[in-house]
């Protein structure tokens, strides 16, 4: 059992990664919530899966759960949804000093987070990540958001959960492209933070070997975030880096209203163009672009779209890494070192993309 401790003075928390630890989830709860109400937050897909199973397991714990269940996918983390999840928690007698638990992927971990922070002005969650990509990296950090008709995460907060608990064996249920699209941002930990994480999977013959060694790399992941959520929990300057490629990703993302990329496919694309203009612009090593797009073909992600960049100007503009009209773009130097670089939002296309 690996146990991590994320610090954050009063905010601070344990993430706890094993497998088989979901049929212990009772022992887990009981360190951090004493009382016995608990609202489970979860999505169709999931729900199917697993729903039953973690509400007998809670019972058994003697905690006395409620469900609400979403329909399944990005197109739903949004406000419509949102209101139906607080008035099923409203409806399911939740109060106050109860406990929420955000139980699925990223989708669910942001949007069920966001009630949790929101409702009765806030109320303590857990995050339960059944997706690799929330595995990784959503379930860890605290950015809880919706999308709105606007772009991706513009409604949300900087909310902590109180624990966070990772069974890799979840995992075994989850079709091909979303691991790949999980694998997109462990490869954006090991670009951005660490080359021998980098070279390491780099070196892995193909995705089923890298699944093998899943708890390692899922530690990794969550150790990198941990450290740098640590120096700078709301995201004003070194957090900035995990946002490598999503810039484009996001902007990617709702030009197709959510429909043609998942998100790890969406900032795949995101990270090799970012790198490619990169060293255009002579900020990164030439040939790092190459092992981004070595790595990324390596986990059959895709690295182009057809989509034009004039396309995607706009909606980039409403990036939560525009401060006051002031952009911050996510460069490698190399494949381990980052370049934050300041761009007004005129200079986008006269300057950036010209
Ligand atoms: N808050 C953060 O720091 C952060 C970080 C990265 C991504 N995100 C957000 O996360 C979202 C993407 O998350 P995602 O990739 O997990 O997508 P997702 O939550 O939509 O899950 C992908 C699909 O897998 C299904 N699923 C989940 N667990 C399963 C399991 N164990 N077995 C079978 N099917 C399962 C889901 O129902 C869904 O259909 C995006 O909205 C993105 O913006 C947030
Ligand atoms: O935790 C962070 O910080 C990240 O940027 C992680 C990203 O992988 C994630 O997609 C996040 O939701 C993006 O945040 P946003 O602020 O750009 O919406
Ligand atoms: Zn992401």
């Amino acid at each position: 059992m690996e146990k991590l401790h994320i610090n954050l003075d009063e905010k601070s928390y344990d993430i706890f990664i094993d497998r088989g630890i979901f049929n212990e989830i009772g022992k887990y709860i009981s360190k951090v919530y004493k009382k016995k109400k608990i609202v489970v937050v979860t999505d169709t897909n999931v729900d199917k899966l697993y729903g039953d199973k973690l509400l007998k397991n809670l019972k058994m714990s003697g905690y006395m759960p409620a469900k609400v269940v979403f329909d399944a996918g990005e197109e739903n983390k949004n406000f419509e949804t949102l209101t139906e999840v607080y008035e099923k928690i409203i409806d399911s007698e939740i109060k106050r000093g109860d406990l929420l638990i955000a139980f699925g992927g990223g989708v669910v971990g942001d949007l069920a987070g966001f009630a949790a922070s929101t409702i009765y002005r806030g109320i303590d969650f857990i995050q339960i990540p059944t997706t690799l990509l929330a595995q990784v990296d959503s379930s860890v950090g605290g950015k809880v958001a919706v999308d709105t008709t606007r772009g991706k995460n513009l409604v949300g907060s900087f909310y902590q959960p109180r624990m966070v608990v990772i069974d890799p064996d979840l995992l075994k249920t989850l079709d091909e492209r979303e691991v790949r699209s999980g694998m997109a941002e462990v490869i954006k930990y090991g670009a951005i933070y660490d080359s021998e994480f980098f070279d390491y999977l780099l070196g892995k013959e193909d995705l089923k070997s890298s699944m093998t060694d899943i708890e390692k790399i899922i530690k990794k992941c969550c150790e990198i975030k941990a450290k740098i959520v640590e120096k700078d929990e709301l995201d004003l300057g070194l957090r900035m880096i995990l946002n490598f490629g999503h810039t484009l990703g996001h902007a990617i993302e709702k030009y197709y209203n959510y429909g043609k990329y998942t998100h790890g496919e969406a900032i795949s694309i995101g990270m090799y163009d970012i790198t490619k203009l990169g060293e255009r612009l002579g900020i990164t090593k030439p040939g790092v672009s190459d092992k981004i797009k070595e790595i990324l073909k390596k986990y059959n992600l895709p690295i182009e779209d057809e989509v034009e960049i004039k396309d995607l100007i706009e909606i980039m503009k409403t990036d939560k890494k525009n401060i006051s009209g002031i952009l911050n773009f996510i460069f490698l130097s190399e494949i381990g070192k980052v370049e934050i670089k300041k761009v007004g939002e005129e200079e986008i296309t006269n300057k950036l993309f010209k």
